[in-house]
């Protein structure tokens, strides 16, 4: 099996270019017309990736959500599943998570047993992705959806060592996230300690909501930031956010020796 979007990822937090994904819930998108500002925003900025997926979706309504999304973008699409039916062909991979900030073996390997089969049938890029919920500073929906509880936002070196223990088991991603609409987002000591110690990219979501809090999460060393309510409600927040991304993009390039 091959990694093309693993191996994309890698491959950019390797050359330190921050990226940036745009969540879309199918159960908000059901009124396709409404997705297609997004859409076209995201296309006009170079989003790096979309993710599909929520805590609580209606079955069926990946698949069409997905459908649409695709027929009008060529930015990879990648799953991101709350539940084993939140799976369809049309992606372009999948984030197996594994809920390892909790205790529910549903969410742990459940789920991922049910979708076996029919990922390999479809042989669909899957990756391996230890998924850990941090307290954001209200009862979220992934917290209520899986039943566990989310890990002491004050606890960097326990959220460090799950993530850690995630990459020793050989899960390719980690995703911190402090929840859809999280008052508090992951923050920077989490994300810098978690950075030191993991050698596979980083993903960070749940509450950044503005410019501010996209930089700091880049700057504390977040691979991926994830963006979903604040982009569904005001798209236009978005090239202030790619224009950090490529600020960044440029610190690494390489500089032209002047003498
Ligand atoms: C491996 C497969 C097929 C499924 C994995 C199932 C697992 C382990 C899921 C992890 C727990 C979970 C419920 C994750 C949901 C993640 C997600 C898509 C969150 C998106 O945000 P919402 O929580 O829907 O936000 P809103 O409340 O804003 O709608
Ligand atoms: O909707 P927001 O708060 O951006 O959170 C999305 C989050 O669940 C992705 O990790
Ligand atoms: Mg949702």
């Amino acid at each position: 099996m091959d990694f093309p979007i693993l191996k994309q990822i890698q491959q950019q937090s390797q050359a330190q270019h921050p990226m940036l994904a745009v969540l879309i819930d199918p159960d908000k998108a059901q009124d396709q017309e409404a997705l297609r500002p997004l859409i076209q925003h995201c296309n006009q900025h170079q989003v790096d990736f979309i993710f599909v997926g929520g805590s609580t979706v209606q079955k069926g309504h990946t698949s069409q959500t997905v459908q649409f999304i695709k027929e009008n973008t060529k930015i990879p699409v990648l799953l991101f599943p709350g539940h084993s039916n939140q799976i369809c062909e049309q992606a372009d991979a999948l984030l197996f998570l594994s809920l390892i900030s909790g205790r529910n073996p549903e969410f742990l390997i459940g789920h991922h047993i049910k979708a076996a089969q029919t990922l390999r049938k479809w042989q669909m890029e899957t990756i391996p992705t230890g998924y850990l919920l941090i307290d954001g500073g209200r009862i979220t929906s992934v917290a209520a959806v899986s039943q566990t509880i989310p890990l002491p936002a004050d606890q960097a070196e326990l959220i460090a060592s799950t993530a850690l223990a995630g990459t020793l088991l050989g899960m390719k991603l980690i995703y911190l996230e402090a929840g859809s609409g999280a008052l508090q987002a992951v923050t920077e000591e989490v994300i810098s300690l978690s950075k030191q110690q993991l050698d596979v990219p980083l993903i960070v979501g749940g509450g950044i909501n503005n410019a501010e809090k996209a930089q700091r999460a880049w700057q504390a060393g977040a691979d991926i930031i994830v963006m979903g309510n604040s982009l569904e409600q005001t798209p236009d927040l978005l090239p202030k956010i790619i224009e950090i991304r490529q600020n960044f993009r440029e610190k690494t390039e390489i500089q032209p020796n002047i003498y």
